[in-house]
Parts: C-alpha cells; structure tokens; sequence
C-alpha cells in the first residue's frame, strides 16, 4: 500500500499486486459470463478466419484454371455464409461484454458507496474531501467507462490477435514466424509505455485530486479567505496545483506520442515481410500463391484487433490507476462491529479511557467517570484540557484506545445508529443540513416520525419561522433556494434531538458561533430539548458549572476534581481556582 491515510494526507492507493488481486475478484464475481463472452468471441474470430482462406483458395483455383468454376462458386457462397456467421457471432459476443461491463461498473459505483458509508464516522471525518471527490467522481466514471467499453474490447481483439496469429502459424510456420518478428516493434514500444505509464497515471490522478482540494478548500473557507485576506495566497496555491496537475498530463500526453506513431508503423512490417518471404517462396515453387493471399490477408486482419488495442492501451492504463486509488479505500478502518445488547439501563460510565488521535499521544490518560441518570453534569477545564475528546467518546463517535465507554453496560461505540441515537447525542456547532426537504431533514432523527410529530419537534425548538416557508415542511433546503442561517440550522439539529427522544444529551459549544440573540433563541430552545434528560455540558463560560448538580475538571487528559460547585469552590483545588479567575478574582485563563 502506497501513500499515508489521513490527517492531511491523501487517501491510500493499492499496490500493484493488490489492484490485480481485486480486479481477479471482480472478474470472478462473473465467471460465468466472462467465459461466454471468451467463447462467443473465439468463435467468431475462427469464422472470420475462413474468410482469408477461402479467398486463398479460389486464388488457387483460378490460377489452376477455368474449370474450376463450380468450385469457385461453392467457395464464394461458403465465404458468405461464413462472413454471416462471423456478423452474427460478434454481434452477440458485443451484447454479452457490454452486459458484463455494465454489470462490474454498477459494482464498482456499488463498492464505492458501501465503502465510504461503512467508514468509522471518526475516519470519514478526516479523509481530505477534495481527494475523497476526485475518486468519487473521476475515478468511478473511469472505471466505470473502461469496463463497460475499453475492457471489454481490448478482451476481444486479444483473442482475435492470438487467433489470427495461430491461422498465419498453421498456413505457413515461415510466414508465421515472419509475421510475429514484425510485429516486435509493437511490443518494444508497449513494453516501454506500459513501465512508465502507471506512475504517470498515478501521479495525474494525485494531482487532480490535489487540485480538488485547493479549490473545495478555498470555497468552504471563503469567508475566512475573505476576513484574512488570504485572496492572493489562495489563488497562488490554486495555480502550483494546476500546474502540477498539467505537467502530469503532459507526461501521460508524451508516452502516448511515442506509443502511437510506433504501433501505427509496425502495422505494415509483418505484411511487408510476409510479401516479400512469401514472394521468394512462391518464386521457388514452395509455397502456393493462396497461401501467400491468405497469410497477407490475415496480417491486414490484425490491423483491426491492433487498432484496438491501440486505442484502448491508455484508457486501460488511467483505469488501472484509478482502480489502484479506488481500491485504496478498502484498507481505511471500516465501521466498529455492532453490538445486539441491549443498554440494560441509563447509567454511563467511564473506566480507565486512554484515547490517542491517529498514532499521536495519549490525550487522554485514564479517565474515570459515572454519570447519573437525570443529571446535569458541566465538564470543565483549560483549553486543550480533553474535554471535546471525552464528549466524542461519550457519544460513541470516537473508540478508547483501552479502557470503556458504556451505557447500560454495553460499549457505546458498539451501538447501531438507531440504537445509538435514542441513548446519547452530542450536539455541537456544526450541525449539517442537507440539501433536502425540511421533512427529509428531520426523519433522519426518526424515520418513521409522522408529519404532527415533525411539526411538534419543530415547536418544541421554537422554530416559528418554519410558518413563514412556502411550502412547510417541502420546502426544499439548499444554499441557492432557502437558505438556513445558523441558528435555523442548530434548531434544525435541536429538532432532531426532540424526535431521537435520546436519554442523554452532550452539548459542546452548541451556541458559541452564534450572535448573541440568535444564541439567546437557541439557548431558550434548548432549554425545552433538554428537559427531563441527562444533560452533560462542555463548559467553556462557567455560570454553566455554577448550574449544574456536579462539575468535573478536567486537565491534562485526566479528571482532576468531581463534585458540587459549592463543595469544589470551598475545596480551594483547581476549579476553585478556574472558579476565581472567571469571576476576576484572579487573572482569567483560557477555559
Ligand atoms: N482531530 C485531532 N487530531 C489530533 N489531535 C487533536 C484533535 N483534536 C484534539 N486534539 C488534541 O487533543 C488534545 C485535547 O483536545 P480537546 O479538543 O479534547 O480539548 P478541549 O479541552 O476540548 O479544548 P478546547 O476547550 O480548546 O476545545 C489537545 O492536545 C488537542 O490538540
């Protein structure tokens, strides 16, 4: 395997050996297939081979003399029907490989999707986006192409070369031997490309996904780009991957313009050395002049499986490539096994949690921690002190590296989605709306919720400008039509949580992007969300702490102190100290 997978870097590529591996597979899945179209195309090669013979032997017989002409005839309609055949065959070899490459390209469109749906949630939000899009988009619609066409064709014109090939071998082993050494330019040439051509391919498919990246990294951050006036230095990132993706094109550009003209002069040496051997024979009485027609006529057949292979050789090459990057996904970590338990009750609990991001140290460093049903639990602490790591390992985002998160006794992280979402939700600043229907957008809380529980979800958060949308609940959501400010989004998000009707929520800075009356709205929306849960909040503003039944401090990626505001302020430990410094007694760190 080629190339790190994540933080940052582009997603890994398949080796060689394990891209030929899985190409093996996939022929397998349709073994049965695969084999008609071999069959059905052989035989229409060996009708299309009796063509030239044919026609050698009425050159015979005409230079035999005139009154063969019975023969003759016989032999011109045998041409004919075997030309039919040879029509007929190919026709349904064609519908058969075309079926078979639809049916591997669906399965690769198939692959890809099961294989990005299946990522950890924790993965999936790492993977760079731009190159994650170049696959999507680029490589599944080359792949795709290239199994339902070039692959396929070049299939065929393989068996037509050997088999022509064997018929020049079987008319004569001299003209045979003198149509192969022609033909070693081609294979010198091919040989030449094909050493150099993976790298390139790859390379370019690096370089558009690179460019992707600039550009999905500009637009998402144009805001930013626009308040840091980072404009220049955008663009200037923008142009050294452009030209980066065009030098790797003109590299693939520069193997196909020695590749071409190569193939395109070896056609006419097999044909010409075969003339001129096969002059010399006939001139000697060794060979008859049938043969010769027939051998020529054979090599000039050649140029058709050839060309093909001509055409299709570089397609073959970017779709190997493609594949390569494709495949590359299939060593990402995949989902966690799903447990069947059942949570027996509400109660969460921590035990000795030691979590570490990609390979990096320890964050977290033993966390200990009980959560008791119906409280309000604030977690606080200095900043970079683990506090948004706990709360995704609380809400099963993320996995410990040792110790357990559970719920009822069962791992968190082990639960299906839509288990998952009636026990715990974290709810956080980033809420995503997708360019769907409202309606669509909440029954991903609750599939089967009715249009009068998706309406009471809505007031519950106080969304009264839902009233106000042309079409209700139809209204569709999108960035050019109607677009959601951000506290509309986060009631959105808030609605979701009132219809998964979760046990226990996680806020972490739900309202810290927002204006100060839109986090007023919010705040007053939540407040209706949260009732009647346990509710455990990451506090960045401590009149939060002050509230809750009990506050853990966290530093350093362990839990320092738990307990009651009152009992930890006259403890005189760390959160007293955090305690006095927001209040300015003291000068106030970061929290
Ligand atoms: N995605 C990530 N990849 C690598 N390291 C990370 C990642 N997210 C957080 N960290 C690191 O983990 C440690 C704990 O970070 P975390 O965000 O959990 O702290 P926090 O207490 O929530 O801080 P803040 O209040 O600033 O959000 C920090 O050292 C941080 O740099």
């Amino acid at each position: 395997m080629s190339g790190a997978a994540l933080a940052g870097d582009l997603l890994p590529t398949a080796s060689p050996a394990e891209a030929r591996r899985a190409a093996f597979g996939l022929i397998r899945r349709e073994k049965g297939p695969f084999s008609s179209i071999l069959l059905f195309n052989s035989l229409a090669t060996v009708a299309g081979l009796a063509g030239p013979w044919l026609f050698g032997r009425i050159v015979n017989a005409i230079e035999a003399g005139a009154g063969n002409v019975h023969q003759i005839d016989r032999l011109a309609v045998l041409l004919v029907v075997f030309a039919l055949l040879q029509i007929t065959l190919t026709r349904y070899a064609r519908y058969l490989s075309a079926r078979f490459g639809e049916r591997i390209s669906a399965h690769v469109r198939e692959q890809f999707l099961a294989r990005i749906l299946g990522l950890e949630p924790a993965t999936v939000e790492r993977v760079v986006i731009g190159d994650l899009t170049a696959r999507g988009a680029g490589d599944v619609r080359n792949v795709a192409m290239t199994m339902s066409s070039a692959a396929p064709d070049v299939l065929v014109a393989t068996v037509q070369a050997l088999l022509i090939l064997t018929a020049v071998f079987l008319v004569d082993p001299l003209l045979g031997t003198c149509g192969v050494v022609g033909l070693l330019g081609i294979v010198v040439a091919t040989r030449w490309y094909l050493k150099r051509a993976r790298s390139a391919y790859l390379d370019l498919g690096d370089a558009n996904s690179a460019l992707a990246e600039e550009l999905v990294a500009t637009v998402s951050g144009a805001r930013t780009v626009e308040a840091l006036s980072l404009e220049q230095r955008r663009l200037e990132a923008t142009d050294a991957a452009i030209e980066r993706a065009r030098r790797s094109r003109l590299r693939t550009l520069t193997l196909r313009t020695v590749l071409y003209p190569t193939i395109d002069i070896s056609y006419f040496i097999p044909i010409a050395g075969v003339l001129l051997v096969g002059a010399a024979l006939y001139e000697h009485g060794v060979l008859s002049l049938g043969a010769v027609v027939t051998c020529v006529l054979y090599l000039r057949q050649l140029a058709g499986p050839l060309e093909t292979m001509e055409i299709w050789i570089d397609q073959l090459q970017s779709c190997a490539a493609s594949f390569a990057r494709l495949e590359g996904l299939s060593t990402l970590p995949r989902s966690r096994p799903t447990s069947t338990d059942v949570p027996a009750d509400d109660r969460i609990e921590v035990l000795d949690v030691h979590y570490a991001y990609d390979g990096g140290p320890d964050v977290l460093h033993g966390v200990n921690l009980t959560v008791r049903s119906g409280e309000r639990l604030a977690i606080v602490g200095r900043s970079g002190a683990g506090k948004s790591t706990l709360g995704r390992l609380l809400a099963g985002i993320d996995t410990p590296l040792s110790g357990s998160v559970t719920v009822g006794g069962v791992p968190v992280a082990a639960l299906p989605p839509e288990q998952l979402r009636r026990q715990i939700i974290l709810v956080t600043q980033e809420h995503h709306v997708l360019q769907a229907s409202v309606r669509e957008n909440l029954l991903i809380a609750k599939p089967s919720a009715s249009d009068d529980e998706l309406c009471a979800a809505i007031a519950a958060v106080g969304a009264r400008w839902l009233d106000d949308l042309p079409d209700g609940l139809d209204t569709e959501l999108s960035p050019t039509r109607h677009r959601l400010d951000a506290g509309q989004a986060q009631q959105i998000a808030l609605a979701r949580v009132v219809l998964a009707d979760p046990h226990t929520v996680i806020l972490d800075e739900a309202t810290a992007l927002l204006d100060p009356t839109t986090a007023r709205d919010v705040e007053r929306a939540l407040s209706s969300v949260l009732k009647g849960r346990t509710v455990l909040a990451i506090a960045h503003r401590l009149h939060t702490a002050h509230d809750a039944d009990r506050v853990a401090v966290m530093e350093g990626g362990r839990v320092l102190e738990i307990g009651r505001h009152d009992d930890l302020v006259a403890s005189g430990g760390a959160y007293a100290d955090l305690w006095h410094s927001w209040h300015g007694d003291r000068p106030r760190p970061s929290v």
